[in-house]
């Protein structure tokens, strides 16, 4: 079983996330993952096009997914059809906590709907949110729609974003990973009348 992990990073620290959603994919035994920029999907649509599952990730400029990012989004109009009920996932990283990047969320799934997949959480409960919490926590950003990370403005991507945010991102990988078991097992038990 396939999945894929297609990503911006300008500078690297989306990278480090995309490459822990993948390391989380393959902890579940039975699938094959790769990791595809987005600018060289135009490229690679048979890859996507042969996933059971795409988890989209892109760094949040200016409130929203890179331009980068958007391009690929704008160009998977030569596909359409081709992901339609298929699993969708994303993520995201920022410089400040917030820094907006629900919206990059947002657009992530708003993309998946056009292209009628099927959207899956993060399924975390929120970390770093009580008296006794702190950044260490696993999803210490609070999110549900995808995961989420922040990078400091001043660190290279060796030093930032945090183990925490690492992990999360690992998190959502296996968590993908395993509904697309799920999934494919379903399919071939009810067939065509899912
Ligand atoms: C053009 C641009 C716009 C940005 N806009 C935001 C923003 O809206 N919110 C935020 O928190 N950080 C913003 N940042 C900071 C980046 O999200 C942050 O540096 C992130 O770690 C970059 O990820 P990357 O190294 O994968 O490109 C922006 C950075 C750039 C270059």
């Amino acid at each position: 079983m396939k999945i894929v992990v297609v990503y911006h990073s300008g500078s690297g620290h989306t990278e480090v996330l995309a490459r822990a959603v993948a390391r989380g994919v393959a902890d579940v035994p039975g699938t094959e993952v790769s990791l595809l920029r987005a600018r060289d999907a135009p490229k690679h649509w048979e890859t996507l096009r042969d996933a059971e599952a795409i988890v989209f990730g892109a760094p949040t400029y200016m409130g929203s997914v890179s331009a980068e990012f958007k391009h690929f989004m704008e160009w998977s109009r030569e596909v359409r059809g081709q992901w339609r009920d298929k699993l969708a996932a994303g993520f995201t990283n920022s410089a400040s906590q917030s820094g907006d990047k629900l919206n990059t969320l947002v657009d992530l799934a708003v993309f998946a709907a056009q292209h009628g997949m099927y959207w899956v959480s993060l399924g975390l409960k929120a970390g770093n949110n009580a008296s006794i919490a702190g950044v260490a926590d696993i999803n210490r950003l609070g999110s549900f729609l995808g995961a989420m990370a922040q990078s400091n403005a001043d660190q290279g991507p060796e030093l930032t974003p945090p183990a925490s945010d690492v992990r999360t991102a690992e998190l959502l990988g296996q968590r993908v990973a395993g509904a697309a078991q799920r999934w494919v097992a379903g399919r071939e038990t009810l067939g065509d009348k899912v």
